[in-house]
């Protein structure tokens, strides 16, 4: 799959361990960033990985901030992007099976690097359900383009 993943500064570490989980599963990646440390603003991170996604340039996005929640909101303002922003195993699967998120977001303040990789891993593993979810999905979609 080719993936684009950023974070902002809250989110470097783990940021640079699921670059590592991404190349360990084969995965081919862009790394949109930053590349030091320095204070920066989640938006700004968000943009370029949640338009390559609704391009279709790449197949999925990982943005990693603090919380997840910037830079879920930010992601969620670019037509064509779902971002789900999730902390639990059950919710990475749910919201490929109903959601067909193309976006994942998570928080390096929230959880561990563990338990991250479970979540990136069943997340980039799972197929849509289809069925009634795509319905659903295309309502999201006509509230978009409304
Ligand atoms: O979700 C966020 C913002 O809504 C992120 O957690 C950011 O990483 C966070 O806001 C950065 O905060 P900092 O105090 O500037 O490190």
């Amino acid at each position: 799959m080719r993936i684009a993943i950023s974070s902002d500064h809250g989110g470097n570490n783990l940021r640079k361990e699921i670059i590592q989980q991404l190349e360990e599963l084969g995965h081919t990646y862009e790394d949109f960033g930053p590349k030091n440390d320095d204070s920066v603003d989640y938006p700004d991170y968000a943009k370029p990985v949640s338009e390559g996604v609704a391009a279709g340039e790449f197949d999925r996005g990982i943005l990693i901030c603090g919380t997840g929640i910037g830079m879920s909101i930010a992601a969620n303002k670019v037509k064509g992007t779902r971002c789900a922003l999730v902390h639990d195993v059950f919710s990475a699967k749910a919201t490929r099976c109903h959601n067909d998120s193309n976006i994942l977001a998570m928080g390096e303040r929230v959880i561990g690097a563990g338990l991250a990789r479970e979540i990136v891993a069943t997340w980039l593993a799972q197929d849509f359900e289809g069925g009634r979810h795509v319905r659903r999905v295309e309502k999201i979609s006509e509230i978009e383009n409304a």
